[in-house]
């Protein structure tokens, strides 16, 4: 070890306590660590970061740290979070990652909507807000299956959105990885942890026991989260499996998709009778005849008897496609009619409108306080108002450009 050059470094180093304010600010928290919402001390920028702090004291925390220092330093994309800096403090063993700082994500801003329509407030949404979510969302996923890169996990909580400022309204993909409970099972986890694993995106294919990850997984995925912000209601609402579940089969979770989009035939999906878990289906008596009548179509008319302006039955259908051979890729699904018709997805996904939901909360660390804030979270069920914004600035909307949609 050059002990010289070492001493140097640790002189000129600046430690990301020394730059950086996010003492008390936690915003998020999971079994690699915690976030906090950052600001830099000497004020040569206003902007918020995100700064996850990764407890690198075991083996396996380390290693998700370089995988994600490395993955994320090779991906660049306006819409994937990105890396803005790495710490590594040798003193504590500690791994801090920068991030930019997105005050929303697709999790809280569902849970409002669907808390407003409980208490009948109604919430103007800009009618183009879902179509430039679904292209956006689109847009990272294709970038990142270019780089032969799947993300796995897509679900609401990983969809964040930038607030007000320079980037309003854009989707930032990131992936907030497991959650760990630290609070009292009292309250279930579902309403406190966004970050909760989750069968509800669950592609058909994974639930019969496929082995391999491919992107088909991924745009199901998009599918299931398309009609939650189209309905306010998870597509494939099952209970929450117990996150050991040994086998991958799900009869909940299948009964739902069958009861949705209908039981796939043989001509549907050939592969069906190869996978893995397909013995079970029969065992479990699942029969083609329960389903007869159960499609896609007929379950959206029922949602939305007089259609739906943010809605493209054809698109929903070529995204929830039993077979992962048939279904839609991320570049086809950009050049769907449906993003050439008005309005057209616009960048600013909350253009037109005022940002109704609230700012990311501080998480209190010790347990008295929780249940404090846990009681406080109840009684802020009802969406608070919020203070008014300034109209948005008139921008260009997202021109489909050759880059996205290679017809
Ligand atoms: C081990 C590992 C964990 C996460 C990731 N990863 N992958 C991705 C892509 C490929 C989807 C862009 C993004 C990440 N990492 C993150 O998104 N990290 C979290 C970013 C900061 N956290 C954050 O903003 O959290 C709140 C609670 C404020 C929403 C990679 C590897």
């Amino acid at each position: 070890m050059d002990f010289e050059f070492r001493a140097q470094q640790d002189q000129v180093r600046r430690s990301v306590e020394e730059l950086f304010d996010f003492q008390g600010r936690m915003i998020g928290r999971g079994t690699y660590g915690k976030v906090f919402k950052a600001k830099r001390k000497d004020g040569t920028d206003t902007s918020d970061y995100a700064l996850k702090q990764i407890d690198a004291t075991g083996q396996s925390m380390s290693n998700s740290a370089i995988r994600e220092i490395a993955l994320l330093r090779e991906l660049n994309h306006i819409n994937l979070i990105s890396l803005q800096r790495v710490f590594l403090s040798h003193v504590d063993r500690r791994v801090s990652l920068l991030f930019d700082f997105a005050e929303h994500d697709l999790w809280h801003i569902i849970k409002y909507h669907r808390a407003a329509k409980a208490s009948k407030k109604t919430v103007n949404c800009a009618p183009g807000m879902i179509k430039s979510i679904l292209y956006q969302i689109l847009a990272g996923i294709h970038y990142l299956h270019s780089n032969w890169v799947l993300h796995r996990d897509l679900k609401p909580a990983n969809i964040l959105l930038m607030g007000d400022g320079a980037e309003r309204g854009r989707v930032k993909i990131g992936d907030m990885g497991f959650a760990r409970l630290f609070t009292s099972p009292l309250v279930p986890l579902s309403k406190i942890d966004p970050v909760v694993v989750t069968l509800w995106y669950r592609s058909p294919e994974l639930l019969l026991g496929s082995h391999h990850h491919t992107k088909a997984i991924d745009l199901w995925a998009i599918g299931c989260i398309l009609y939650e912000l189209l309905t306010l209601e998870p597509l494939f609402h099952c209970k929450q499996d117990d996150i050991k579940a040994s086998s991958p089969f799900n009869r909940d979770a299948l009964e739902k998709i069958f009861q949705v989009v209908g039981y796939p035939t043989d001509s549907d999906w050939p592969g069906l009778k190869q996978m893995p878990e397909y013995p079970r289906l029969s065992k479990e008596g699942f029969r083609a005849i329960h389903y007869g009548h159960c499609s896609i179509e007929q379950w959206m008319k029922k949602v939305f008897p007089n259609g739906h302006p943010s809605f493209s039955l054809e698109l929903m259908k070529r995204l929830l496609t039993f077979d992962p051979n048939k279904r839609i890729t991320a570049e086809q699904a950009l050049c769907d009619p449906f993003f050439k018709q008005q309005p057209l997805p616009h960048q600013d996904a909350f253009y037109g409108m005022e940002i109704p939901y609230g700012k990311r909360e501080f998480i209190i660390e010790d347990e008295e306080q929780q249940q404090q804030q846990q009681q406080q979270q109840q009684q802020q069920q009802q969406p608070a108002i919020q203070p008014p914004h300034p109209p948005p600035v008139e921008e260009p909307s997202i021109q489909i450009t050759q880059e996205n949609c290679h017809a």
